[in-house]
């Protein structure tokens, strides 16, 4: 049986903008389990992004609750959520914001003294996931503007995975990434979720999607559907044809 990692009850977050509320999300129940894979597609405006953030504590929702951890964050203040995340979550987005002013290193580094002090145990991990995602000693000393828009979002998923979060949340990494670079970050993802780092990613892309195990569809606030894809396996023509199947289905 697997583990639940997260669980959500009726989970919903309304924005009130120029006097009208928006309900964006909608008494949404779901359960996210370890070592999975687990993608959210859907329109523009479906909601997904702010899925992701209430899951990962960077917003709190308006009504419901989040289990994560075994504790119960949604009635969390903003500073004892800070501590949560960063303890907890990893995080990768489209846009890497690695700060100019450091090396790749220190940007790395920076993130994981915010949780743990002692620096030889940091030094050796970051080392590992570097050299895990290719980026070498040389150009862990470069400053972020010195290295490439690939380079730098590994860099960014390193830094996302310097505190061994629970859950590796992205938002649309590849989305800022030309086709090769993002196929490399896509494989870097995969590979850190085989070797047990259980990932929640939002995407419009199919490819990227379909290197998720579980992909949940959501449409005006709520999921409206979900595939199991199973593992991924590179090159599997039924894997593209099943998710296409599934988001024809769901009205993408
Ligand atoms: N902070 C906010 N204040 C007001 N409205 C918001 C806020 N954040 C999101 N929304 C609204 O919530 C809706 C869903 O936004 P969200 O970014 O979650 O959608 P999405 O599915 O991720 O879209 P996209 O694929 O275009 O990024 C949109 O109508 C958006 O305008």
């Amino acid at each position: 049986m697997k583990e639940i990692l997260l669980k959500t009850d009726s989970l919903s977050k309304s924005f009130s903008t120029g006097g009208a509320l928006q309900h964006v999300l909608k008494n949404i129940d779901l359960k996210l389990y370890k070592g999975d894979f687990t993608v959210i597609m859907g329109a523009s405006g479906a909601g997904k992004s702010t899925l992701l953030y209430a899951l990962s504590g960077m917003d709190t929702p308006t009504l419901g609750t989040i289990t994560f951890a075994g504790k119960e964050i949604s009635g969390y203040s903003p500073d004892r959520l800070a501590v949560f995340r960063r303890e907890h979550c990893g995080f990768v987005f489209q846009q890497i914001y690695l700060i100019d002013g450091m090396s790749v290193m220190d940007n790395v580094l920076s993130a994981g003294l915010l949780v743990n002090k002692n620096k030889k145990a940091l030094l050796e991990r970051a080392g590992k996931l570097f050299q895990e995602v290719g980026i070498s000693e040389e150009t862990q000393k470069k400053f972020p503007t010195q290295i490439s828009g690939g380079e730098a979002q590994r860099a960014g998923i390193v830094r996302g995975l310097i505190n061994n979060p629970e859950i590796l949340f992205a938002d649309e990494p590849t989305g800022a990434l030309n086709s090769k670079t993002g196929l490399d970050v896509l494989d870097t993802l995969t590979r850190f979720n085989e070797q047990g780092q259980s990932l929640v990613m939002v995407t419009h892309d199919m490819r990227s999607a379909r290197r998720g195990n579980r992909i949940l569809y959501l449409k005006d606030g709520v999921i409206l559907g979900e595939c199991d894809l199973g593992r991924y396996v590179s090159g599997d023509p039924n894997r593209h044809q099943k998710l296409s199947a599934f988001l024809e289905e769901m009205g993408w």
